[in-house]
């Protein structure tokens, strides 16, 4: 659902507001005449006039987007286009070059808020996680056997984590980020990394979360994914948010682009992606504290 009116977007119930961020990283890049002597200088000394000078790379121009409790959002971009930048904001994990980011609660990275150690065990690990999360012992002790059973680890919970293959890891983040219930929970491509059955368990929880009014961000490349699991998908391109809206359309528009590009339609799909862009309307947040306003 696209923010696209004054009268729904006052009346909705925002959980996160993205307001006119931008980010900018600063990076190092080598010169043109260092890369002719990468080779010899993989290999031996630095050779004269091979030089790195800063550059700035724009993952995000100028986003703004409201999104509501219950919302699902998908994600969707070709490589590089932002996706990741944008949870990283979310998240907090990283400060917006330029604009701010407002929840109604602490956003919850899936993978991440789970500082996990591996030379401990799963069932370690899950108490552990829950503490850097914030729950109390009692919590813990209430949401541990779920945890377990989320995870699929059955007997593998009380082996070192560093015998888990990625997937099994993966599976126990997922369990543990879950086991908090949320208000707004991140995943960045997780979904990706379990096998058949702890997908299908993903998305039972992932169900279970939208019932109970939580608010998802997820970016896929899986369209597949994408359509199963979300009621609202953003795309960006080149940190540009391009479409907005229900599922079903913004993926076919998506795919579409991304076809012409791989027939070599460059043209072709420049034109769409303007159209997109020109039929976009963009969530404006006009006054930091009460007054919010949507513009076209
Ligand atoms: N730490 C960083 N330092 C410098 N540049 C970065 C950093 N992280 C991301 N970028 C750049 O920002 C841009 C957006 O990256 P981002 O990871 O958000 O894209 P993405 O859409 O998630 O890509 P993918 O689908 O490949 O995961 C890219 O050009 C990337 O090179």
């Amino acid at each position: 659902m696209a923010v696209n009116s004054e009268l729904d977007f006052i009346q909705g119930t925002p959980a996160v507001v993205v307001d006119r961020v931008s980010m900018t990283y600063r990076t190092t890049s080598r010169s043109r005449s260092a890369g002719r002597t990468a080779a010899s200088n993989l290999f031996g000394a630095r050779q004269p006039g091979s030089r790195t000078k800063s550059v700035d790379v724009p993952a995000l121009k100028e986003v703004s987007l409201v999104v509501q409790h219950g919302e699902s959002l998908g994600i969707i971009g070709r490589n590089g286009s932002g996706k990741s930048t944008l949870l990283k904001l979310v998240g907090g994990q990283v400060p917006p070059s330029t604009g701010a980011v407002y929840a109604t609660s602490t956003p919850v990275m899936l993978g991440v808020n789970a500082a996990l150690i591996p030379g401990l065990s799963g069932d370690q690990n899950i108490v552990l996680g829950c503490l850097a999360m914030g729950m109390t012992r009692g919590q813990i002790n209430a949401k541990y056997d779920e945890i377990v059973e989320l995870s699929g680890l059955e007997d593998a919970i009380h082996m070192p984590m560093k015998s888990y293959s990625a997937g099994m890891g993966s599976r126990l983040r997922f369990a543990i980020a879950a086991a908090i219930d949320p208000e707004i929970l991140i995943i960045d491509e997780a979904l990706n990394t379990g096998d058949a059955q702890f997908k299908d368990r993903t998305r039972k929880k992932m169900m279970e979360l939208l019932e109970q009014a939580g608010t998802v961000f997820l970016v896929s490349h899986s369209m597949a994914t994408i359509a199963d699991l979300c009621n609202r998908v953003i795309w960006l391109d080149q940190g540009e948010l391009v479409a907005d809206g229900d599922p079903a359309p913004v993926v076919k528009w998506y795919r579409l682009f991304t076809q012409k590009l791989a027939d070599g339609d460059r043209i072709g799909a420049l034109k769409l992606r303007r159209r997109m862009l020109n039929n976009l309307q963009v969530a404006d947040v006009s006054d930091r504290n009460s007054l919010r306003r949507a513009r076209s």
